[in-house]
């Protein structure tokens, strides 16, 4: 055996074996900002009688008109979301050479790895200031995606997690989406099955502190305003304020983290799916209130698309047919129409294949008829 292996104990920071000690939740800010308010869902009561048909119903406003809605009692135990926010708090403060062994490949629209902080906001000279770590579904189909050393390390509990997250808040939001459409109700859990490919990812996200003057500049050119590509989009709390979203009314109002609970949004593929009946909110991240400004604002999210073997045509919904939404060509089961992946990567590759981020104002991303508003103000 090398004398050395014995010897010499393998720094732990040289291996990166262990995590940076535990991240915990900052203190919300003291400013008094305009709350959107939300609907709160209580999957706790999912499994009483009667209880899913109670929760559709607090969940349709939401899911119809305002497109944001918060989820607590998920049952998934806040420990275990804190060890992600670690484990992602730890990759960030990776070598930057690490962190970029896998970069996302979005020449093809592919999401998932690492995205660099690198890319120009329009003319302003100021760069995005957010890296992110998308990680795939824990099945066959991805085992040989590459992983960070940090991510081999931890991958037992991120994979735990990752299925845990869909059996106990994605699989409940969708079923209570279709009882709301009046489909059977696994009808959106097949169409978005953990076990099918698809390119949904848990995501390490991290915007890093920028000063109020870098804030300006880049928010002078763009506040950007967008709607999420997949179907739903989970948030767990954190408390660095930042987040808002265009209400109905048309206002910009805040999104208020609930300790231990998810904040959730509807997206684009679930829009079309639905006719337009489930709004993919429009909302933004924006600079930070004055007492937040110097902490890099750590996320942990999880984005659910439709997969390989969902066609991106309009559900079979009696409730939609009622409402008028099914044309013949909806109802047309010949129709060639594009899967979920095709759609999701033409989106990614559309948004993120590019050095600078401009903010195509007045353009819209049309795939096979499928169209949505590249920017909004
Ligand atoms: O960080 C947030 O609060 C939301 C991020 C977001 O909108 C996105 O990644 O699509
Ligand atoms: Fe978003």
């Amino acid at each position: 055996m090398a004398p050395s292996a014995v010897e010499t104990p393998v720094s732990q920071a040289a291996t990166g074996s262990i995590l940076e000690k535990p991240w915990s939740r900052p203190a919300p800010t003291k400013e008094k900002l305009d709350w959107a308010p939300l609907t709160t869902i209580d999957l706790s009561r999912f499994d009483e009688p009667g209880g899913k048909q109670q929760l559709a119903k607090d969940l349709y406003d939401a899911v119809t008109r305002v497109g944001f809605w918060t989820v607590i009692n998920s049952g998934i135990d806040d420990e275990r979301v804190l060890r992600q926010f670690s484990i992602g708090n730890t990759f960030f403060k990776e070598p930057l050479e690490e962190k970029r062994r896998f970069p996302c490949n979005f020449a093809e629209g592919e999401y998932f790895g690492y995205r660099e902080n690198s890319r120009w906001i329009g003319d302003t000279g100021v760069k995005d200031n957010i890296e992110m770590l998308n990680i795939p579904k824990a099945i066959p189909a991805y085992e040989n995606v590459p992983k960070n050393r940090i991510i081999k390390q931890h991958y037992d509990e991120i994979a735990s997690f990752h299925r845990e997250l869909y059996d106990k808040v994605l699989r409940k939001l969708f079923v209570l989406i279709a009882i709301i459409l009046e489909l059977p109700e696994n009808y959106l859990v097949d169409a978005h099955a953990y076990d099918r490919e698809s390119d949904d990812h848990l995501r390490y996200m991290i915007y890093n502190v920028r000063t109020q003057d870098e804030w300006d500049r880049a928010q002078g050119y763009t506040k950007g305003g967008h709607t999420d590509f997949g179907s739903l989009t989970l948030l767990f709390s954190q408390h660095v304020a930042g987040l808002q979203i265009r209400t109905p009314e048309g206002e910009w109002k805040w999104v208020q983290p609930v300790e231990g609970g998810i904040t959730c949004n509807a997206a684009d593929t679930l829009t079309f799916l639905t006719k337009g009946f489930i709004k993919s909110t429009i909302h933004r991240v924006v600079t930070p209130p004055k007492d937040q400004i110097n902490i890099p604002r750590l996320g942990l999210l999880y984005f659910s698309r439709p997969g390989a073997h969902t066609p991106m045509k309009t559900v079979p919904s009696p409730l939609l047919d009622r409402l008028g939404l099914l044309t013949d060509e909806d109802k047309d089961e010949t129709r060639e129409v594009p899967t979920g992946t095709e759609y999701v990567r033409a989106r990614v590759k559309d948004v993120h294949h590019k050095t600078v981020l401009t903010k195509r104002e007045g353009t819209s991303f049309d795939f096979k008829g499928l169209k949505v508003a590249n920017y909004y103000d």
